[in-house]
């Protein structure tokens, strides 16, 4: 069991992580969502000491990782793929790895097997592909086969065969009882694995709930409505007790469904030019929990 608590991070007037308190538990595949620069990296490296908390705290099983004398049987982790010496073998990595860590090195061949890197073991990091580099770091993330592992973008650079791959090795690894941390920027790479999710957004947190709960919320769907009298049809909703809000040429409505607005635009002699059931995806969902919370948001999504 990995415990935030009130877990801050301030770079110079740049708060990265701003007061996260949560629990990622064993046996969880948790999805940690943000945007880019939401923090997502900066509060996984403070579970791995990487980097040290402004204020609060992260204690994994009671303890802190620095503490432990050999952390990475707590918590094994893939944080920065590129960080490889290129001039080693993939088997030679592990195999250096497992030494200084003391494990046994049937491990190695275990993990090269387990990531489908076993035929290209014996090639060097700088021909590795990011998909491979990726694959690599999982293997070394699991290497001393830890209580929980910490991925940060694993989907990265991967095919769509290395993604099913990953989805599965993450619900093996939780049914074994281990706690999964996945961070990502794209609901979609999570939405299939996830048990829950997670979501920050400029270093706070937006939403903590299971994928069932979160599914639910993607469900409350509305009605978009445009009539040539917004007025009037403004009017006529507000009678009938809904709810809404302005949007693009009209209105989106909830507590009432399109036939009775329907019904409601004929009594009151409107014309529609428009009247649709919305049912947001999970990607729209997070979309509208992180909207306005993106530190970094190209030309092109700014001006949608
Ligand atoms: N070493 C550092 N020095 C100064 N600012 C930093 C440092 N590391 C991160 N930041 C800033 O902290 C914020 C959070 O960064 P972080 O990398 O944790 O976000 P992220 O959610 O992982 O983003 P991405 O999805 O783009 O990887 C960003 O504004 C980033 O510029």
């Amino acid at each position: 069991m990995i415990k935030l608590e009130n877990l801050t991070k301030v770079y110079g007037d740049k708060t990265a992580v701003d007061g996260l308190s949560l629990t990622f538990k064993p046996g969880v595949v948790t999805g940690l969502l943000g945007p880019n620069g939401s923090g997502k990296s900066t509060t996984m490296k403070m579970i791995i000491s990487l980097v040290n908390p402004t204020a609060g705290d992260v204690l994994i099983n009671g303890n802190k990782y620095k503490d432990y004398q050999e952390p990475f049987k707590q918590v094994g982790t893939l944080i920065d793929p590129s960080a490889l010496d290129k001039n080693f073998t993939a088997k030679q990595h592990l195999s250096i790895i497992a030494e200084a860590a003391n494990i046994n090195s049937d491990r190695v061949d275990d993990m090269l097997q387990i990531t489908g890197l076993d035929n290209a073991k014996d090639n060097k990091l700088k021909s590795f592909s990011l998909g491979m580099k990726q694959r690599l770091g999982v293997a070394t993330a699991l290497l001393s086969n830890p209580a929980a592992i910490i991925l940060d973008e694993p989907f990265n650079g991967l095919d769509v065969d290395g993604i099913k791959w990953l989805r599965k090795l993450f619900k093996e690894l939780a049914e074994e009882g281990k706690a999964v941390v996945v961070s990502s920027h794209l609901m979609s790479e999570i939405q299939a694995v996830a048990d829950r999710v997670v979501i920050i957004g400029q270093g706070k947190l937006l939403a903590d709930m299971t994928m069932e709960e979160m599914n639910e919320k993607s469900l409350s769907s509305y009605v978009y409505v445009e009539a040539d009298n917004l007025e009037k049809m403004k009017k006529a909703l507000e009678e009938k007790q809904a709810v809404i809000k302005r949007k693009d040429a009209g209105f989106e409505v909830r507590n009432l469904e399109a036939k009775e607005i329907g019904r409601l635009a004929l009594e009151q002699q409107l014309t529609l030019h428009e009247l649709k059931s919305v049912k947001p995806s999970l990607e729209e969902l997070f979309t509208e929990i992180t909207s306005g919370k993106a530190d970094y948001v190209s030309q092109g999504a700014e001006n949608k």
